[in-house]
């Protein structure tokens, strides 16, 4: 058993929206293939990956380095011998070979891309969905049956009145969703609570909105929102300030006992472990989101979720970043709080499985082996066009 071929392409996602820091008009992602030689009903296995948005394509990082470590490798020793299939561990090796510790820039999304298409291709192998092949193999073969997700929008963008905002939340109202999220920070704060108080006339509860400010704050900033959004009573207060701020971070808990979220952008789990050492979050309100895809894929993410165990926090405090099926299968699989979705942007890679309905804010989990991509029909045609 080996891998033939790892191929990437870089795609555009781009759309006029913007958060608080940056613009997606140029954004770009990786669309991963990692090709086996093993045949299953006739069938080349093909394991599939992409990176969330926010980071770009990493299609150069990869042909320089990371790929040929893999290809280069004996490949017996990127198989596991006893479940019979790829070695997910190995292959991480094999891909941080000659990498040093520390300074992890963007290389941790061109390393999680390639794992979760590994992750895809040993699920598939074993003929079982991911979410099921995590249980088993990590959580005593116990699994949620259904995953709590939000709907993830509220950009700023050209032309967006009140009405707009409104209307898409209702929209995500409508399609089974209980809690939403709107960006913050991108206007000054007294437009911001009006664009709040707009959503929150249609979401009805504080408990019903989050609010994400992308790390646009300074500690002054930070605090006066947390003094404007106290009222409100919001689902949570997402990325106040710089993800690596934890002074700031820890300051801020100091203003605002309310949810909190960060850890987006925390891409190893030495990172997420100074978050909690040092940023005073609150394992009984707030919330963690660090992205697998963005973060050296799943087999780092499994140390991540040692150290917050380590560190007194559940998983089920972890609701992921980046929308994807890869951290739904994780959520599901591992036990975690739940997992983002955009059900309109970043499309074709946010959102389900098609047929999969939210209901009263879950959703269930495809029943197909893998991560699920192929039940996702307009990214499963992105996908197939990179193995072709
Ligand atoms: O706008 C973005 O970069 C995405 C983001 O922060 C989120 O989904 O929480
Ligand atoms: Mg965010």
């Amino acid at each position: 058993m080996r891998i033939l071929e790892i191929r990437e392409k870089t795609v555009s996602i781009a759309s006029p929206i913007a958060n608080a820091y940056i613009d997606f008009s140029k954004m770009t992602c990786s669309v991963v293939a990692v090709v086996t030689d093993v045949i299953h009903d006739g069938k080349r296995v093909v394991g599939y990956g992409f990176n969330s948005n926010g980071r770009y394509g990493q299609g150069a990082l990869m042909r320089d380095r990371f790929i040929d470590r893999v290809l280069e490798a004996d490949p017996a020793s990127l198989v596991d011998e006893a479940n019979d299939n790829l070695d997910p561990f190995a292959i991480w090796n094999a891909l941080m070979t000659n990498e040093k510790p520390g300074g992890h820039g963007e290389r941790s999304v061109a390393v999680g891309t390639i794992d979760m298409a590994v992750w895809d291709a040993v699920a598939k192998i074993a003929g079982v969905p991911l979410w099921r092949l995590l249980a088993d193999r990590f959580r005593g073969g116990v699994a949620d049956e259904k995953v709590w997700v939000y709907a993830a929008g509220g950009y700023y963008y050209p032309g967006k009145d009140h009405g707009k905002l409104q209307d898409e939340m209702r929209s995500y109202l409508d399609r089974g969703y209980c809690v939403v999220k709107m960006k913050i920070g991108g206007a000054p704060l007294k437009q911001d609570i009006a664009r709040i108080e707009a959503v929150l006339d249609v979401v009805g509860e504080g408990s019903r909105l989050a609010v994400d400010a992308n790390g646009r704050f300074d500690l002054e900033t930070a605090i006066a929102y947390a003094q404007g959004l106290k009222p409100y009573n919001l689902f949570w207060y997402e990325e106040a300030g710089d993800p690596l701020d934890f002074a700031l971070q820890a300051e801020l808990a100091e203003h605002y006992d309310l949810p909190m979220a960060t850890g987006e952008n925390l891409f190893s789990h030495q990172d997420a472990r100074n978050l909690l050492r040092y940023g005073k979050m609150r394992p009984d309100r707030d919330w963690l989101q660090f992205d697998c895809a963005l973060s050296y894929g799943l087999v780092e993410y499994l140390r991540t979720l040692d150290v917050m165990q380590e560190l007194g926090w559940s998983s089920r405090r972890v609701v992921p970043h980046g929308g994807h099926q890869m951290s739904l299968n994780i959520a599901a699989g591992l036990h975690l709080g739940g997992n983002e979705s955009y059900p309109d942007v970043f499309q074709p890679f946010g959102g389900f499985a098609d047929g999969i309905a939210v209901e009263d804010g879950f959703v269930s989990l495809p029943q197909i082996p893998g991560v699920g991509f192929e039940a996702k029909s307009a990214l499963y045609h992105v996908m197939r066009e990179v193995a072709e």
